[in-house]
């Protein structure tokens, strides 16, 4: 095709343009060059034109009659809408069909938004693994465990599954409590000096950072580091977009990521390497390291023991990576959702007063969590209404006949989305709204449906810290409720949604928080 073309455009009749009347017309250079220079522009520019119609091209064959735009703008596609995704954006792609294509920098993108073809996608480990995004390989490092697949991955998984047992929840409640109350009690000295509404969004992630870090590494990481990780994390999250610039060049976001990253491993290798000193010299464990590294001793304990500093920095780094958004977003929304519904937040005190018995000093534990199920059931709800994770990207390892009438290509990426599976009207009715009560009902049409659930994905690849966030986000709040009065500021930005990497609301939560005025 590009040597018809070359033929025909060296042949191409040009005199007409060169005669008296257009004298006055500024000619290209390029057309006035010599003939050997002209013919090779001529072949460049056919060779350009033919290889954008090979784009297009093979985009309609891909997409064949799944919804979605007909033609792909060329080389980006939609890279532009990717950059600034808005949940209208992906509603109306969501609601385009069950199965529709996109095309962004030549990817090609297959969404599911329903959830025979969501959960399909999660649960076919030959055909499809997840990809994160396309920046997630180069911030985490390739040899990152979570990029693992197939009987590999089972297997270290298993190792890792110790880390959320209930003994170790039991460790981590403790440092949870800690911490949150430590931040309680620094938002109550802010708030005394400057009463003004303020956005919660930053203070929730540095409080769920904190926790992260505590919880993972306890005393092995000091404030200094702490801090540095905590300031130099924001780059990683700006970085996750759902496709960014291809090189990692400095000055892109993945570069930036790539740095803190960088940072980040060299501290949490060298909390790996106190852990173990520690629990060789007989203490008790404190946090997660110190779990893993004393279960390894366990006499039940089966699966490799020779995990390095670097291997264990990666785990840690790998659950920072795959909480801190998603942790923030739930507990903003957690926060938003309790303080916009009076009715349910009474109720979620007045559990806690239920529980607690008047004594809000004593740390939380894992049985008093246990005996708030109205609270367990609103964080489970919150999630529903807002899922942090909308959706995660997977690749196709091989052609994925997803169903009867369309078979994904091999190497395309496909995307599972849940929004609509946790909207479903038909399991959760007044789907919109958020009613706690739906789950507390075990023969209710939420609680018989957990296949629609997808908060936490589904299949080999399920969140493995599920457990752990619910604890977090319930503890949280419960300390919240307990030993505060709140008031949200409504804004017209409330209710609106803002995507980075996971959701938030628009106006960040604009809250006023008080001491609890108990009665005497
Ligand atoms: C509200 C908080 C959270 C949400 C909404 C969430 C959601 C998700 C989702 C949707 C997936 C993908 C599942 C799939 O592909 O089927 C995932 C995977 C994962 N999550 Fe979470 N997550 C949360 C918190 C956490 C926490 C606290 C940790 C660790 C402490 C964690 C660790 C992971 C890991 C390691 C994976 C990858 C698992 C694998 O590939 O085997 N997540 N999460």
């Amino acid at each position: 095709m590009a040597s018809a073309l070359r033929e025909r455009s060296s042949s191409a009749v040009l005199p007409s343009f060169t005669g008296d009347a257009f004298d006055h017309i500024p000619v290209p250079s390029f057309l006035t060059a010599p003939a050997g220079t002209a013919q090779w522009l001529y072949t460049t520019i056919a060779i350009v034109l033919a290889l954008l119609a090979l784009e297009q091209s093979v985009y309609r064959y891909k997409k064949r009659h799944l919804p979605g735009d007909n033609w792909t703008i060329p080389l980006i596609g939609k890279f532009a809408d990717s950059m600034k995704p808005t949940m209208e954006g992906y509603m109306k792609q969501w609601n385009s069909g069950a199965l529709s294509a996109l095309s962004v920098f030549n990817i090609f993108i297959v969404m599911a938004s329903s959830n025979e073809f969501s959960r399909k996608i999660l649960n076919s480990p030959n055909h499809a693994e997840p990809c994160l995004v396309h920046s997630a390989k180069q911030i985490l490092r390739p040899d990152n465990w979570v990029f693992l697949t197939g009987k590999v991955h089972v297997e270290y998984r298993r190792v890792l599954n110790s880390l959320f047992t209930r003994k170790a929840l039991g460790i981590y409640v403790a440092v949870q409590d800690q911490i949150t109350r430590k931040y309680i009690k620094q938002w109550l000295a802010e708030a005394e000096k400057d009463p003004s509404p303020k956005p919660i969004m930053m203070t929730c992630r540095d409080l769920n950072m904190e926790t992260s870090l505590r919880v993972f590494c306890g005393s092995h990481i000091d404030d200094e580091a702490a801090r540095e990780i905590g300031e130099k994390y924001w780059a990683i999250t700006v970085a996750l977009e759902l496709v960014n610039f291809p090189l990692p060049l400095p000055g892109t976001k993945v570069y930036k990521a790539i740095q803190c990253r960088k940072v980040a491993l060299k501290h949490l290798e060298n909390a790996a390497a106190k852990s173990k000193q520690a629990m060789a010299a007989g203490k008790e464990p404190e946090c997660m390291l110190d779990h893993w590294i004393r279960s390894m001793d366990e006499p039940t304990y089966k699966g490799r023991k020779d995990f390095s500093d670097l291997e264990m920095a990666m785990v840690v780094f790998s659950f920072l990576f795959a909480s801190q958004d998603a942790m923030s977003s739930g507990l903003i929304y957690g926060i938003q959702h309790l303080a916009d519904h009076p009715d349910i937040f009474a109720k979620v005190r007045e559990e806690q007063d239920r529980v607690r018995a008047g004594d809000y000093e004593r740390p939380i534990t894992l049985d008093m969590l246990d005996e708030m199920p109205y609270l367990r059931a609103f964080v489970r709800e919150s999630l529903r209404v807002k899922p942090p994770v909308t959706m995660v990207p997977y690749k196709t390892t091989k052609a994925f006949p997803i169903s009867e009438d369309y078979t994904v290509p091999a190497g395309s990426m496909v995307i599972p989305s849940f929004y609509n599976s946790l909207h479903d009207p038909e399991v959760y009715p007044n789907a919109e709204e958020l009613i706690p009560e739906r789950w507390l009902d075990p023969n209710g049409s939420a609680n018989q449906n957990p296949k629609n659930y997808l908060v936490f994905g589904s299949g080999p690849h399920k969140c493995i810290g599920l457990e752990y966030a619910m604890m977090n986000i319930a503890l949280v709040l419960a300390d919240a409720v307990a030993l505060m009065d709140w008031e949200h500021i409504r804004t017209e930005k409330s209710d609106k949604v803002q995507i980075i990497a996971t959701l938030f609301p628009q106006d960040g939560c604009l809250m006023k928080f008080r001491p609890r005025a108990l009665a005497a």
